[in-house]
């Protein structure tokens, strides 16, 4: 932990501001043989930042080409300007209502990052003093497509409300110049920036326990519910050190694979898989159903284990420094892929770590990689998606089980420094869901949806409440992350190793809703 604390103070003492552009630096340096340090990021960047305007990142500040800048004096001046529409509270329709003075209730504070289409402000509600977070999506410069995405987009963030590990939806609005989506501001540091404070690459024992098992058993969340995130790349999970939780944003390009066909091109090339990398974009798709009267379903599919690749590319980047896959195009891409693959074995059954990871020589040659992350890498990296694993499988790899313990001691150390006051609430909630029947209480008990900011103790709680009702503290030993279902976990006998589990699995068990 101490070293966890070393490398989350630097952001404090260099204020690293999360954009594309800054983001983009820091993945250059590295795979700069030579890469600029954090200090001298920090004098790019610094006369700047200090004077807080919305010019910070002028393309003359930058040593690369980028994105044309917004036009924030235009978003600026449209809070008074014509009228401004808020979000209904039914989670069905995500369609932008009228609601005069909403965008007044947030005072904007600086831009984290911006693209042409859009910016995001960090921003303040406020009625509660809350720091949020604020995406400006400008309206002339939308397709079509693009603002059904954006609406998709709401409708994820909506349906997701309270899983732990989603960035929290609070609201979105419009006025008639740009649609405004208000998220919670998650708290710490973008992957990339903390594997840029960490010298370029984040070592195993950090990465796996802090980051790589909460992101697993997201993703095994996320899939089991049908949601396909499909840009999961470092800047987009934010590393919260005090609350030693991850979350994932942007959900921009998510679907619902048990409602709407996975048939074309999305995400960051660099994470791409390579069954993604082949299809067509959504327009072509669109025109291809138009033209030639096809339905979406005869065309070519993918599936979630489209994000299980991307979580190879950035594990193997979070832990080597360097993109496994860097390509101009989807042929090239798809090019690299099989040839930095092309000596892949099949991968060894996951107790024998030390026997897998033989094969993909060219991409692992001269990285210094432990037999189990090879082989977890190895495995992730399968250009087969029928014999890539999926993420609930993943977490039975002896990678993650090898930190598994560290992972829990984690969520124990949580539990230990959680306040009386969600000890007692969560006893009490234990007591009212049926701790009377002796078993593991906290399956009954699993809490509605909570705000954002209790997100993270909602788990706590329930695995407070299975300890206080049964009177056990986390004692026995703890067999790694076996898949405990509400199910089995109630109708099973409540050993340790259960109430471990059930506490263990919590994150992943308890968010439904
Ligand atoms: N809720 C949030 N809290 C804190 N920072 C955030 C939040 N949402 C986004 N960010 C910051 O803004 C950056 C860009 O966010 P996001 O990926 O959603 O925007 P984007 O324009 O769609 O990015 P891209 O298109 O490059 O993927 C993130 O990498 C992160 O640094």
């Amino acid at each position: 932990m101490a070293f966890l604390n070393r490398l989350f103070n630097r952001k404090s003492k260099t204020e690293l501001v999360s954009s594309q552009a800054t983001q983009q630096q820091l993945r250059r340096s590295l795979t700069d043989p030579n890469p600029p340090t954090i200090a001298s990021q920090r004098a790019r960047t610094s006369s700047s930042d200090e004077r807080d305007t919305f010019d910070i990142y002028a393309p003359s500040r930058l040593s690369r080409p980028r994105r044309v800048g917004c036009d924030f004096t235009r978003a600026k001046t449209s809070v008074e300007s014509g009228s401004v529409r808020s979000s209904n509270s039914s989670a069905a329709d995500p369609a932008y209502n009228i609601a005069d003075g909403v965008k007044g209730q947030y005072r904007q504070l600086k831009p984290l990052h911006r693209s042409r289409l859009h910016t995001i402000m960090a921003a303040q509600d406020r009625s509660s003093k809350r720091t949020v977070v604020m995406k400006t999506v400008y309206k002339s410069r939308l397709s079509a497509a693009m603002r059904t995405k954006l609406e998709s987009e709401v409708q994820h963030l909506r349906t997701l409300a309270g899983v732990p590990g989603v960035v929290q939806y609070l609201n979105h609005f419009e006025d008639d110049e740009c649609f405004y989506i208000v998220l919670e501001r998650c708290p710490g540091l973008t992957l990339i920036e903390l594997i840029a404070n960490c010298g370029g690459r984040l070592p195993e024992h950090v990465l796996v326990p802090y980051i790589l098992i909460p992101l697993t058993l997201l993703l095994a969340d996320l899939h089991r519910r049908g949601v396909v995130h499909r840009q999961l790349k470092p800047e987009h999970v934010l590393c919260c050190h005090e609350s030693a939780s991850i979350t994932l944003v942007d959900f921009a390009e998510a679907v619902n694979a048990k409602q709407r066909c996975l048939n074309n091109r999305a995400g960051a090339l660099e994470y791409m898989a390579p069954e993604v990398l082949d299809k067509p974009t959504a327009e072509e798709v669109f025109h291809q159903v138009l033209s030639r009267g096809i339905s979406e379903e005869e065309l070519p599919q993918y599936d979630e284990k489209a994000d299980v690749w991307s979580l190879g590319a950035l594990t193997y980047e979070a832990l080597t420094g360097c993109q496994p896959f860097l390509a101009d195009s989807p042929a090239d891409m798809g090019a690299l892929q099989r040839e930095l693959l092309a000596s892949s074995e099949p991968p060894s059954a996951p107790t024998t770590p030390s026997a897998a990871g033989g094969g993909s020589q060219r991409l692992f040659a001269g990285r210094s990689l432990s037999p189990e992350a090879r082989s977890f890498l190895t495995q992730a990296l399968q250009l087969d998606p029928t014999r890539r694993p999926s993420a609930e499988a993943l977490l039975q790899h002896p990678l993650l089980r090898r930190y598994w313990t560290r992972y829990q001691d984690k969520q124990v150390a949580l539990l230990a420094s959680s306040s009386v006051g969600s000890v007692a609430a969560a006893a009490a909630a234990a007591e009212a869901g049926g701790a009377a029947a002796g078993a593991v209480p906290a399956v009954a008990v699993a809490p509605a949806p909570p705000p954002r900011a209790l997100a993270r103790p909602v788990w706590t709680e329930v695995g407070i409440a299975a300890v206080a009702a049964t009177g056990s503290p986390m004692r026995g030993s703890v067999r790694g992350p076996t898949a405990v279902t509400p199910a089995t976990a109630c109708c099973g006998a409540p050993s340790e190793v259960a109430q471990a589990n059930v506490l263990v699995a919590a994150p992943l068990q308890f968010s439904v809703r």
